[in-house]
C-alpha cells in the first residue's frame, strides 16, 4: 500500500528548521533578526552591527564593535596559493565560479578542519568575514587583468571592500550606503542558498563546504544571480519607453522578470527594496541624472498593473552598485559577501542542535512486476 506524504513543491509553506536567527513576520511586516527588525535597524546601525547581531546574539557597544572589526581585519589577508589558483581559471569564468572556487579551497589551509564546536565554528566565521570580501574583489580583478588590491586596514570594513573593487576609497555617502546594502543582504531567513548551506552542514560536513554550495545556490537567477540580470535588463533598454517595452514583450512572451516576486512577499514590496529605492534617488539626485530611478519606478508600475508582483531587494540593489560604479559582474558576489554572516549563523545553529536532512518522495514513475525481472 502507498504510504501518505504531503508533497508541496517547491517545499513551499514548509518548516524547514527552527532558529533563533531570523524569521519574516509577513504580519506585522517585519524582517526579525534576533528580535530586532532589519529595516528599523538599517536606519541606525551598520554591518558589523548585525554581524555582531548574528554571530554574538546582541547589538554590540561601541568598544565590542572596535574589537570585532579588529578581529575581522586580523583575518584580511588571503593566502598568495589561493590567488595562484584564481589566476588559473579561464579568464571567461563567472566571479561566482570563481568565489565558489575560492571558499572551497580555504578549507585545507584550516588546522582544525574536523572541529564543529560552536567555538571553532565561530572562529572561522571570523576568518571567512574577514577574507570572503578579498576573494570576491580579487577574483575579479584577476580575471579581469587587473593589479590585486591589498586590504586597507585603516578603512572601515564596508569602505576597504568598496576600495578592493574599485580601487577607489568611497565618499562618505557612498560608503553609507554601500554598508546598508551589505546590511540589507546579510541575513533572510530560510532561501535556498541557506537551506542549502543547512542542508549540507546537516552530514556534519564543514563551513567551508556548507559555504561553497550555498555560492552555487546564490548563483541562479531566481536567487541571487538576479540582481545583475536586472542591470543587464535596465542597460539593454536605456530609457523608460524602451524598458517598459522591453517588460511588456517579456511578458507578453510569459518570460519571468528579474527582481520581482518573493516567495514570501509575492503581493507586496520586499520591506528592504524600499531602503535602497531611496538610496537609488539619493545617488541619482546626487549626480544629476535620474534616468535608472525614472525606469525603474516605471517598471513597477507596469509589473504591478499587468502581473500584481512587486519588487525584491535585487531590483533596487542593482542600479545603486551601478551608481556606485561597481562592475555588474560582481553584484551577486556582493550578495554572497554580505550573506556570509548569515550563512555562518544558520551552519552553527545547525551543527548545535543536528538532525540529517533526509526527506522522502512521492514516486510517481513505473513499477515492474518482481515476478517478470526474475524469470
Ligand atoms: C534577494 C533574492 O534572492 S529575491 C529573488 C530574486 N529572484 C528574482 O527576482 C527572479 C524573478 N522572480 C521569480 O522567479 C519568483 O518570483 C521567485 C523565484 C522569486 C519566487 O518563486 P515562487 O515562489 O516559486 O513563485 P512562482 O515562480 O511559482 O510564481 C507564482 C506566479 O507568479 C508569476 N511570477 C512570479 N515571479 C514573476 C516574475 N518575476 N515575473 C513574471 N511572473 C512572475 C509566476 O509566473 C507564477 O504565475 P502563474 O501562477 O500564472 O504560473
Ligand atoms: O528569501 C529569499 O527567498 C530570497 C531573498 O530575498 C534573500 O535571500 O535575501
Amino acid at each position: 500500500m502507498k504510504e501518505q506524504v504531503n508533497y508541496s513543491p517547491g517545499l513551499d509553506g514548509i518548516i524547514a528548521a527552527e532558529t533563533k536567527l531570523s524569521f519574516l513576520d509577513t504580519v506585522q511586516s517585519e524582517i526579525v533578526i534576533r528580535g530586532y527588525d532589519l529595516i528599523d535597524l538599517s536606519e541606525t546601525v551598520g554591518y558589523l552591527e548585525i554581524v555582531n547581531l548574528l554571530l554574538q546574539g546582541r547589538l554590540p557597544d561601541a568598544e565590542e564593535k572596535a574589537g570585532l572589526e579588529k578581529a575581522l581585519k586580523n583575518e584580511y589577508e588571503i593566502p598568495v596559493e589561493i590567488l595562484k589558483i584564481l589566476r588559473l581559471l579561464p579568464e571567461k569564468t563567472h566571479p561566482m565560479d570563481a568565489l565558489r572556487t575560492g571558499i572551497s579551497a580555504l578549507a585545507g589551509y584550516d588546522a582544525n578542519i574536523d572541529d564543529r564546536s560552536a567555538s571553532v565554528n565561530l572562529e572561522r566565521a571570523y576568518k571567512l568575514l574577514g577574507k570572503v570580501p578579498a576573494i570576491v574583489a580579487n577574483s575579479y580583478r584577476v580575471l579581469n587583468k587587473q593589479e590585486v588590491v591589498l586590504p586597507n586596514k585603516d578603512l572601515s570594513y564596508s569602505s576597504n571592500f568598496y576600495y578592493m573593487i574599485t580601487g577607489k576609497v568611497p565618499s562618505a555617502v557612498e560608503e553609507k550606503i554601500f554598508d546598508q546594502s551589505l546590511l540589507l543582504y546579510s541575513e533572510h531567513e530560510m532561501p535556498n542558498s541557506t537551506f542549502t548551506a543547512r542542508v549540507i552542514a546537516s552530514t556534519l560536513s564543514d563551513l567551508y563546504g556548507a559555504l561553497t554550495g550555498a555560492v552555487a545556490s546564490l548563483k541562479g537567477s531566481l536567487h541571487g544571480g538576479a540582481n545583475e540580470a536586472v542591470m543587464y535588463m535596465l542597460l539593454e533598454a536605456g530609457t523608460v519607453d524602451k524598458f517598459e517595452r522591453l517588460l511588456e514583450g517579456k511578458l507578453a512572451n510569459k518570460e519571468k522578470i528579474m527582481g520581482f516576486g518573493h516567495r514570501v512577499y509575492m503581493k507586496k514590496m520586499d520591506p528592504r527594496a524600499l531602503i535602497m529605492k531611496q538610496a537609488l534617488k539619493q545617488l541619482c539626485d546626487a549626480k544629476g541624472d535620474d534616468r535608472l530611478y525614472k525606469m525603474c519606478e516605471a517598471g513597477e508600475v507596469i509589473m504591478e498593473r499587468e502581473k500584481g508582483l512587486y519588487p525584491n531587494l535585487d531590483y533596487y540593489a542593482a542600479p545603486v552598485y551601478y551608481m556606485l560604479g561597481l562592475p555588474i559582474s560582481i553584484y551577486t558576489p556582493i550578495f554572497f559577501s554580505a550573506r556570509t554572516v548569515g550563512l555562518c549563523a544558520h551552519v552553527i545553529e545547525q551543527h548545535a542542535n543536528n538532525r540529517i536532512f533526509r526527506p522522502r518522495v512521492n514516486y510517481i514513475g513505473e513499477r515492474h512486476n518482481r515476478n517478470v525481472i526474475s524469470n
